[in-house]
């Protein structure tokens, strides 16, 4: 016999937390799932018409369950008292300060939830680890909850990593290609995992439902999107040598992706990958490497970040060099700033460094996102590493309502996200009001460049030669 949950409560309701118990709400009705957070703006949000996320098919899953067994509040104890089962789901960003700064993550977030848990619990809990976490970070919060919880009480520890993408997390969530549940290899370990694998199993086939040690769960969270990225990275390598010799990444990325042991999904040469967890997990794997004392495995895959870094540079060199050596009070489009297209979040967004990089060469910069606000774009230029303060920054930077609006008068166009909406817009017209000549540098890949040129643009593309 498996304990039956019939409570959830996540801590943290962020683009994890959220969208990943909405959809178990959404899929078990006969579970009460309440979504915790210590940022009451963001729990208001949630219970609001306008969401904190923009994600496709959110709002659906959210408005039917909400108030019925959905819940979002700020009532942290009480939901950790009343639940079977709690999700960690809080955010573990790279350390930036102290042992470990720029690499290892920091796990002040889990440990705190992780405490909270302890202290205000006083009935038996399943905790699941669901953030991104070191692995055996599941020890830690094991020994916590042990040595701080009260009377009889007992808690068995999970890892069940989760592994949307933003932009397609809905879907990602109704048909994962596998679900993870680590535990531990004793009777109540195997017990814990049973009762979370009868949650999935309301919506996800028995077989795409894996169950592993907890340590490898952990490892395998982190691994997955250090192979992910390495992809990119590797793809973005060869971008550099078609640059060079006349080669199309696109069709390079092709041919390769037919040979079934390689695979055509996650070759896309860009601008460089961003979001909050590619380089955070990779430098996080990189810290677990080198604290093993494995210092070719870290050198290895610290690698991958370095030529994303490259990657960046190369387009703004590349930029600057077309643009006939200076950007001093030109005028540049940026179309894009989200990280990847159907998400409103900039997290290390590679748009970010190209707008920081064409500040600092004291180019005017007009920006168009359709679903990051100006406020966020402003937040995230004037991070450190620019030397403006932000009224310096609003002289340089004007964030604009459309593409058009932001061509209007500019010497240069740069393609920094995919979203949909770039590929359908009238060029002639964009043409007709840029200053000339009026290039265009297509850091996605998006743009059908011949004919670009024919209505007259210069046209750049990452992965292409210019010869
Ligand atoms: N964003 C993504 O697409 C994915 C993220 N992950 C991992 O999931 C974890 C969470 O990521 P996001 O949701 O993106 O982060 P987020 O920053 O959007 O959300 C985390 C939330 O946790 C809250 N929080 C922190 N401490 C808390 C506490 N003690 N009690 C209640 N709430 C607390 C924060 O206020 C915040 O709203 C990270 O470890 C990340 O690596 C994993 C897969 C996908
Ligand atoms: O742990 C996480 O946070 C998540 O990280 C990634 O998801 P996400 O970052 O949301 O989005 P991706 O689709 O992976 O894209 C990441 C970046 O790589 C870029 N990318 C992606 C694919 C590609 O072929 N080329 C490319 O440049 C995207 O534009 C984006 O900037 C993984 O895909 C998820 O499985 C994982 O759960």
């Amino acid at each position: 016999m498996t304990t039956q949950v019939k409570k959830i409560c996540c801590l943290g309701a962020g683009y994890v937390g959220g969208p990943t118990c909405a959809v178990i709400a959404y899929k078990c009705p006969h579970i009460q799932v309440t979504i915790v957070d210590v940022n009451e703006t963001r729990i208001n949000a949630w219970n609001s018409d306008n969401l904190p996320i923009y994600e496709p098919g959110l709002d659906k899953v959210v408005f039917d369950r909400r108030g019925k067994n959905l819940f979002f509040t700020t009532e942290v104890e009480k939901a950790i008292n009343e639940a079977d089962l709690i999700f960690v789901s809080v955010n573990t960003p790279t350390k930036k300060a102290g042992m470990g700064a720029g690499y290892a993550a920091d796990l002040a977030y889990i440990e705190s939830a992780t405490r909270q848990i302890a202290e205000v619990a006083r009935s038996s809990k399943i905790v699941v680890e669901k953030s991104t976490v070191p692995c055996r970070t599941a020890e830690s919060m094991r020994t916590i909850l042990e040595a701080n919880s009260h009377d009889d009480i007992r808690f068995d520890i999970l890892s069940n990593p989760e592994f949307l993408a933003e932009g397609t997390a809905i879907n990602d969530l109704m048909f994962p290609d596998r679900v993870l549940i680590g535990g531990l290899q004793t009777p109540e370990g195997f017990k814990a995992q049973q009762a979370l694998a009868e949650i999935y199993e309301q919506w996800v086939p028995k077989d795409k439902i894996i169950t592993t040690n907890l340590w490898s769960s952990e490892l395998s969270k982190l691994a997955a999107n250090a192979l992910l990225a390495q992809r990119i990275s590797s793809i973005n390598a060869l971008s550099a040598i078609c640059e060079a010799t006349g080669a199309d990444i696109d069709e390079v990325a092709y041919a390769c992706g037919c040979d079934s042991r390689i695979g055509p999904r996650f070759l896309k040469a860009s601008v460089g990958f961003g979001g909050s967890c590619f380089q955070k997990d990779i430098l996080n794997l990189v810290y677990l490497s080198e604290q093993l004392n494995l210092p070719e495995v870290a050198a290895y895959w610290k690698q991958v970040v370095d030529i994303n870094e490259y990657q960046k540079k190369r387009f703004v060199s590349r930029i600057i060099k077309t643009l006939f050596n200076t950007i001093t009070n030109k005028k540049i489009a940026v179309l894009g700033f989200a990280f990847k297209k159907d998400t409103g979040d900039t997290r290390e967004s590679a748009a970010i460094t190209l707008c920081k990089d064409f500040i600092q060469e004291n180019a005017r910069v007009k920006i168009y996102d359709p679903k990051v606000s100006e406020q966020q774009i402003f937040y995230d230029l004037s991070e450190p590493g620019v030397t403006y303060d932000i009224k310096d920054l609003k002289k340089r930077v004007t964030v604009v309502q459309s593409a058009y609006e932001a061509s209007t008068n500019a010497d240069a166009i740069v393609v920094a996200t995919e979203w949909d909406e770039f590929k359908e817009l009238d060029f002639e017209r964009i043409y007709k009001s840029m200053n000339k000549p009026a290039f265009i540098f297509d850091g996605r890949l998006i743009l059908d460049a011949e004919k670009l040129k024919s209505i007259g643009f210069r046209v750049h593309t990452i992965g292409r030669a210019n010869f």
